[in-house]
């Protein structure tokens, strides 16, 4: 399924004294399969895009289509359920979200609610439980008395049971330790691998897009801004600089090392080995003349 994102606008709190323009002109195509990151500073609009990607909101102007969906302004959105059964959110803190009494009937909201039987549904809370890593002696726990890392992952099992096309993840490693959250980041990377479908990431780590993404979005002031793949977008230094972006350690460390060696890697790094790889040949040159 792919998506697209056409003059996008939404106004919070319309003619109202508050009223609020926190998303403009947005156009933006993903195609099915892609691991998309959206970058932007605090307040620039990120969430409230995502929020458009499942009908959660309603554009103000312009169109979101998935797939065949179309959300547009104005229009009576009769098929809301069924694009929510292919766009999956995992909101910040999803386990917040967790209520039923025990992991068991939590999972399986979801695919009940979308009208799976008990038994399919039994077999989507195992598989989907399997997928985050845990045990099926937790089924009939309640899901307070877990940990906040185990919490979390049943909470994300809840979306998976609803085996969506397109995941959207914001911000799903926030409050988590460091272990946690490369732990999680992998998860969703697996995961993202063995579904075949979307995942859309909304994170400030610059690491975490630099390490998972295929594609690169930054939002500013409630535009898109970039477009492109991670050795293009983190290229743009100072433009990420005016948005109040950093780039991430790995190429910070490297512009370090180019200016303290007098050196030029012949690439931008994305990763530690692949600076350790340049510096080899580097130095074997030197060595060689
Ligand atoms: N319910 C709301 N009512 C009015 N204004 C809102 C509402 N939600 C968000 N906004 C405003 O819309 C703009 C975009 O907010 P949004 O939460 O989408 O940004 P963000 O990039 O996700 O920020 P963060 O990184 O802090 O989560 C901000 O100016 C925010 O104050």
């Amino acid at each position: 399924m792919d998506i697209e994102i056409k003059e996008l606008e939404h106004r919070y709190q319309v003619h109202s004294p508050f009223e609020r323009l926190a998303l403009y002109d947005v156009n933006i195509t993903v195609k099915e399969g892609t691991y998309l990151a959206i970058i932007g500073h605090t307040g620039s609009g990120k969430s409230t895009l995502l929020q458009h990607l499942n009908g959660l909101l309603k554009p103000t102007r312009g169109t979101v289509k998935i797939g065949d969906y179309l959300i547009k302004a104005g229009k009576k959105q009769k098929d809301l359920k069924a694009i929510r059964k292919h766009v999956g959110i995992v909101f910040q803190f999803p386990e917040h979200q967790l209520f039923e009494e025990t992991v068991e009937k939590d999972i399986a909201f979801g695919p009940i609610n979308f009208g799976v039987s008990r038994e399919e549904a039994k077999q989507k809370v195992r598989e989907a439980l399997a997928s985050v890593g845990l045990s099926e002696n937790i089924l009939e726990k309640s899901p307070f008395e877990l940990s906040g890392g185990q919490m979390r992952r049943v909470a994300i099992a809840g979306v998976l049971a609803m085996e969506p096309e397109i995941l959207i993840l914001d911000e799903p490693t926030a409050g988590l330790d460091p272990k946690g959250r490369s732990e999680i980041m992998d998860l969703f990377y697996q995961l993202h691998k063995e579904r075949n479908g979307t995942t859309i990431l909304v994170t400030h780590s610059m690491e975490d897009a630099a390490k998972y993404a295929d594609e690169i979005a930054v939002m500013h002031e409630g535009t898109m801004k970039l477009r492109g793949t991670p050795q293009e977008i983190f290229q743009s230094v100072e433009e990420l600089h005016s948005f109040g972006l950093d780039l991430p350690q790995t190429l910070r460390f490297q512009h370090e090392l180019e200016r303290t060696l007098q050196v030029k890697l012949e690439k931008l790094s994305l990763t530690a080995d692949d600076i350790v790889e340049q510096m080899k040949k580097l130095m074997y040159v030197g060595e060689k003349s």
